[in-house]
């Protein structure tokens, strides 16, 4: 596949975030698929709630939507230059890192802001905006890449497993490892595409589900307790999921279930796929023992749609990500090329460090 030979278009219409020019609006997640609707955020705070929230979810979303969030905090800041607005919107850039705090993107993309930042001169506003705007256009170009790439790894006839929602709702468009399912369908690739239900916020049902929908592709839900067994029966070929956080030694952290399906995986003989833009790689932590990861409101586990499904004064442990050790990971795909059998040294080959 290259970018001229694949409509885009017609598989690519969602988008989550659009700058308006002086707001930042949010496609809210919390409502899919049942309400199509975007929530405006005129101020870093509002921008930062909506990610602690899940209004923008996905690692390469809550990325750009926090680098938007910036841009709109300069609006209050007086500065000369951007050293000086830098040090004044330090305390904006703090908060909107303590937003959620798994995903690496968060933190790359302020630190990308603010590093153009400190060395604008008078001009900084229109830096950081033409910034905001640059990270979200190379993501949108990453995942078109890693479409191309993580495709050409699937034979034509096979049939994918896919958790979460990774697709355009969690990034600029196309998706990670959606956009390598997206890629292999248009391609004749890949039959059937499975997605489990990803609960308890039920990305992969509410979101992921809807989201092949509109682009004509009819995937197969299933329980996420019904992996194993749909590996058992031979009918998935690839598990194809996307990364919160890689880290130097090739371990993956991503939605939480992600480690049960790799382990499925490698005892079934199913090949496992992990597709991430390379500002989802952190050569800074060495493995995946040192990654903080997000512990949400036990509430979320209590019912489904706001129905009570547990019964009263139960208590519940709602991780929401876990971490999948190298050794069960086939190929990571970045727009940079493929790692297979991913490990600290062909890490540091990728990307320095
Ligand atoms: C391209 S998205 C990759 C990951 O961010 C995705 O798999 C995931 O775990 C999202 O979690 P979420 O809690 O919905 O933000």
């Amino acid at each position: 596949m290259n970018d001229t030979a694949f409509d885009f278009d017609r598989y690519d219409r969602i988008r989550p975030i659009r700058w308006t020019g002086d707001a930042l609006e949010l496609l809210d997640q919390r409502k899919l698929p049942f309400e199509v609707g975007y929530v405006r955020c005129d101020s870093s705070e509002a921008v930062a709630d909506a990610i602690r929230a899940l209004t923008v979810r996905g690692a390469p979303a809550i990325g750009i939507a926090a680098a938007w969030g910036l841009v709109l905090a300069a609006r209050s800041v007086d500065a000369a230059d951007g050293a000086e607005a830098a040090a004044k919107l330090q305390p904006a850039i703090d908060h909107l890192n303590a937003a959620r705090p798994t995903a690496v993107n968060l933190a790359w993309a302020l630190a990308r802001m603010r590093r153009v930042l400190v060395s604008a001169g008078s001009d900084w506003r229109d830096v950081i905006e033409a910034e905001a705007r640059a990270i979200a256009d190379e993501d949108l170009a990453a995942n078109r890449r890693m479409g191309a790439l993580g495709a050409a790894l699937i034979e034509p006839g096979s049939n994918v497993l896919t958790h979460c929602n990774t697709g355009s709702l969690a990034t600029a468009g196309f998706g990670t490892a959606l956009g390598v399912i997206r890629a292999g369908v248009a391609q004749g690739r890949i039959d059937e595409v499975f997605a489990g239900e990803t609960r308890p916020w039920l990305q992969g049902a509410r979101l992921t589900v809807w989201e092949l929908q509109q682009d004509g592709i009819a995937p197969t839900l299933i329980a996420d307790a019904a992996a194993s067994h749909l590996m058992k029966s031979g009918r998935v070929q690839w598990v194809v999921v996307g990364a919160d956080r890689i880290c130097a030694n090739g371990d993956v952290a991503n939605k939480i279930g992600t480690y049960q399906l790799a382990i499925a995986a490698r005892h079934h003989g199913v090949k496992f796929m992990v597709a991430a833009p390379s500002s989802t790689v952190d050569m800074d932590t060495p493995s995946g023992e040192l990654i903080h990861i997000e512990e949400r409101d036990p509430g979320e586990l209590f019912g489904i749609g706001g129905n009570r499904t547990a019964a009263d004064g139960v208590g519940a442990w709602n991780p929401v990500f876990d971490v999948t050790p190298h050794d069960l990971v086939d190929a990571i795909v970045t727009e940079r090329g493929v790692i297979e059998n991913p490990d600290a040294g062909a890490m540091r080959e990728a990307f320095g460090g």
